[in-house]
């Protein structure tokens, strides 16, 4: 007896997941005996729902809702020692888990994608007590980098992100770390910082490197210059797919690593979107930690 949750949230995007809950419920039923779907009221409920789900051995869960509500997934069933298979359905304003499995952003066709034939086991991030599947990072181009459109790249080309980058310089502000991993130990200036699980977020590559979602790496990216025109030649090769090549970004693979400011200023950390923590910080990656559904479309 094949059971499955489905997790909703009704409030996530453009608040109308529900009217593609029937179809949604109507595409599990074909690959499970039984479905049962719930609905977020509030902050942590998909946490609960999932944990509930875990200790019950459902087969899987499914989750229709935007990042948060899956971050809240992952967390859910990353602390226990049984983990259900998970599927990510887009009901947000932002699905980044989704772009990078290949799936469509948009719900109607993403449920036409849905296969229980497909799935992949993939690395889990663990930050203190949090868990993420993309990303620890802090630093205030974050934002700059990140919030710069793809109709936007394509028209203005590089001058979008130095737009953006320009427009956040003034705030931005360079902390002194210390970064010890299983690789090495050093001390840096810092302006921005990624931990990953992988190279990029959502389709936008960092590098060429080899990287996947089951390598059991972390890929670390420093931003260690603090000049104005250091920082827009490193945050135009971040968004062009160049940055293990800029003289001015720091970065490696680890397992593990901590990193701790060293001048007692408070920086906060953003993982997988949302604040949620500060410095200092032990990180480490679980090998293959979560199995996830992947779309018909996937070239994963
Ligand atoms: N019924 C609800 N009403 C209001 N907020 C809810 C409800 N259920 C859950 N939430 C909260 O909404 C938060 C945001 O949801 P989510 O991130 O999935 O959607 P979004 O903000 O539309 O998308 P994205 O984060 O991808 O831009 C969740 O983290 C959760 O705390």
């Amino acid at each position: 007896m094949k059971k499955c949750l489905l997790i909703e949230n009704p409030n996530s995007g453009k608040q109308n997941n529900n009217q593609y809950i029937d179809r949604i419920i109507e595409k599990l039923e074909e690959g499970f005996d039984e479905v049962i779907h719930k609905r977020t009221e509030k902050e942590d409920d998909a946490k609960k729902f999932v944990i509930n789900a875990c200790e019950n051995k459902y087969d899987s869960i499914f989750v229709v809702g935007g990042d948060g509500t899956f971050n809240e997934a992952v967390n859910g069933i990353s602390m226990m020692e049984y983990r259900p298979k998970l599927g990510l359905l887009p009901g947000g304003t932002n699905n980044t888990y989704m772009q990078l499995i290949g799936g469509s952003n948009e719900l109607d066709k993403a449920i036409e994608q849905v296969s229980f034939e497909k799935t992949k086991k993939v690395d889990i991030g663990k930050c203190n007590d949090k868990y993420f599947s993309y990303y620890v990072c802090f630093g205030k181009l974050i934002d700059a980098t990140t919030s710069t459109s793809s109709e936007e790249k394509e028209k203005l080309g590089s001058f979008a992100y130095v737009k953006n980058v320009l427009k956040t310089i003034p705030n931005d502000e360079s902390v002194n770390i210390e970064i010890k991993s299983d690789f090495k130990t050093f001390k840096t200036k810092a302006s921005l910082l990624y931990v990953m699980t992988i190279n990029k977020i959502g389709n936008l590559e960092f590098s060429k490197e080899n990287s996947d979602i089951n390598d059991g790496l972390l890929i670390v990216f420093i931003m260690t210059e603090e000049g104005l025109l250091s920082k827009i030649d490193a945050a135009k090769d971040m968004l062009f797919g160049k940055l293990d090549e800029n003289d001015n970004i720091e970065s490696f693979t680890c397992k593990k690593l901590s990193i701790k400011e060293l001048d007692g200023k408070e920086v906060e950390l953003d993982m997988d979107g949302d604040i949620n923590g500060k410095l200092p910080c032990d990180i480490e990656i679980l090998e293959k930690h979560i199995e996830i559904y992947l779309p018909n479309t996937s070239i994963q």
